[in-house]
């Protein structure tokens, strides 16, 4: 699905959150969401998501305007792993993931045993099908974060959004992740703070102040200067002797 955002303004309290923000995301693009902490990330997302409605500007899904999309069609197609995802407390892990097919049930179409090999699925991809049957308070942080990826999975999306899916997780988990979504063949928008995992996306976008102030190739875009200017740290660039890819370096904030 090609996501598109156009000129893209949003206020709380006279704040202006986004800034005339325009973004196009190809189909089966992974594109990575840099910038520092309050610079617009997570409300962008939400707007992209469809869960904010812009007065100014708007998104389109396939060119199609999401504000004239149905809800629920917005959901049969857009996932979402947001930060601060809902506490599920009396669920279990596999009935935590089965509300990601929540959009694509109705009379007409009751639960089926394919819902239950996607369930099955996603539980597996993220590593959580040994622990499908504990309940939700009895989870870590990070296989509370692994669940929450896997019901996005298992809504099968046309485009899948992450703000910040690695937070809690364990280096491997970080990394089984990242190369997951990656390989995705879907569009894929990932808000990110480590640079370096940033460096791994088809193209990433920086948010400075509410606007995105650069897109393009990571190599392109995480140049020394930018680094210097938005993030506000000096840093130097090393070659990883295995991949024709620098590495940060982060000396010092400035
Ligand atoms: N409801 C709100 N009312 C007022 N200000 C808000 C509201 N929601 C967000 N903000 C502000 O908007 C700015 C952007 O927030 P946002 O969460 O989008 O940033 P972010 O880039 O995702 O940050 P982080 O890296 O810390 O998660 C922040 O300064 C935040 O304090």
């Amino acid at each position: 699905m090609r996501l598109r955002a156009e000129h893209i303004e949003w206020r709380v309290h006279g704040h202006r959150l986004l800034d005339d923000v325009s973004l196009t995301v190809e189909p089966g693009e992974t594109f990575g969401l840099v910038g520092p902490n309050g610079s617009g990330k997570t409300t962008l997302l939400r707007v992209l998501a469809g869960l904010r409605r812009p007065k100014v500007g708007r998104v389109l899904a396939n060119e199609r305007p999401m504000r004239a999309m149905r809800r629920h069609e917005v959901a049969r197609t857009i996932a979402f792993v947001e930060q601060q995802a809902d506490t599920l407390d009396r669920l279990e892990a596999r009935q935590a993931v089965a509300l990601g097919r929540t959009p694509f049930l109705s009379p007409l179409r009751p639960w089926s045993a394919q819902d239950d090999a996607i369930v099955d699925r996603a539980l597996a991809d993220v590593g959580m099908q040994s622990m499908a049957d504990r309940l939700w308070h009895t989870l870590s942080g990070g296989e509370r974060q692994r669940v929450h990826i896997a019901r996005a999975l298992a809504q099968q999306p046309s485009a899948l959004l992450l703000d910040e899916p690695t937070n809690h997780l364990d280096i491997r988990h970080q990394l089984s992740i990242l190369t997951l979504v990656k390989q995705l063949p879907v569009t894929v928008i990932i808000a990110l703070h480590d640079l370096d995992q940033a460096m791994d996306c088809d193209r990433i976008g920086v948010m400075d102040g509410g606007r995105l102030v650069a897109t393009g190739p990571p190599r392109d875009v995480l140049t020394l200067e930018r680094l210097r200017r938005t993030f506000g740290v000096h840093a130097t660039l090393l070659d990883d002797p295995d991949e024709d890819r620098p590495i940060l370096r982060f000396r010092h904030a400035l």
